[in-house]
């Protein structure tokens, strides 16, 4: 049998809910940093993660630059998300809109990077979710290079290796380990149902305390 799509497994799914499951399997420093937020309000992600690592470039005039960059972009899949680790550098706009067109023909779903992006007013109302800590106008060349991809890399703290699962929307990101991805889809279906009902609840009484008596959520 096939394996369930993400899709299937997070039929509804936030960065919140992704949080409140992970807090119950004691995984509790699964979320970036709040300054690492989407372009626009609507973009969200959903997706494995597609790690790329990014250092302060060694030569300042390359001769062939971008190298390390254009190799790694040949290996992004369709239904995956470049995950673009800088060591939250300001250097440089790593992510722009022709790297975006790139990713959109391939299908791609997504980019997140904790450093910056250019090309924003192009970016900003299409469809393809960016997540950022702000921008830049800056080239990447000569700034920063690609030095690997393929490997774990750390965001903020939190870990990330290919294939993890990355959760996304205007509260923030959330990362979930790829081992614990249907666990936590369990704990997600079961906090959207308890969350109807508290809503329900609480819309009609207006009593947090009474729903919270009764349903344990919030
Ligand atoms: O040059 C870069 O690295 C990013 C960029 O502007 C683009 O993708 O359009
Ligand atoms: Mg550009």
């Amino acid at each position: 049998m096939s394996q369930p799509s993400l899709r299937q497994l997070f039929p509804t799914v936030s960065s919140a809910l992704a949080a409140d499951a992970l807090d119950h399997l004691n995984l509790t420093n699964q979320c970036l940093a709040p300054d690492v937020v989407p372009l626009s309000p609507s973009h969200t992600l959903l997706g494995r993660a597609f790690c790329l690592r990014a250092e302060p470039a060694r030569e300042i005039r390359p001769a062939v630059p971008y190298q390390g960059l254009l190799h790694a972009m040949e290996h992004v899949q369709a239904g995956e998300i470049v995950v673009f680790g800088t060591g939250r550098s300001g250097a440089a706009g790593v992510w722009g809109e022709l790297i975006t067109t790139a990713c959109r023909t391939r299908r791609v779903a997504g980019a997140l990077t904790d450093g910056l992006i250019r090309d924003a007013a192009k970016l900003a109302g299409g469809p393809f979710p960016i997540f950022s800590r702000g921008t830049v106008p800056y080239d990447s060349k000569g700034r920063l290079d690609v030095v690997a991809y393929g490997e774990p890399v750390t965001l903020d703290g939190v870990p990330i290796r290919p294939g993890d699962v990355l959760v996304g929307d205007l509260d923030g990101v959330t990362v979930i380990p790829a081992e614990v991805t249907g666990r936590v889809a369990e704990l997600v279906a079961d906090k959207v149902a308890a969350e109807d009902a508290f809503r329900a609840a609480v819309a009609e009484s207006g009593s947090l305390a009474d729903a919270f008596r009764r349903y344990g959520v919030l």
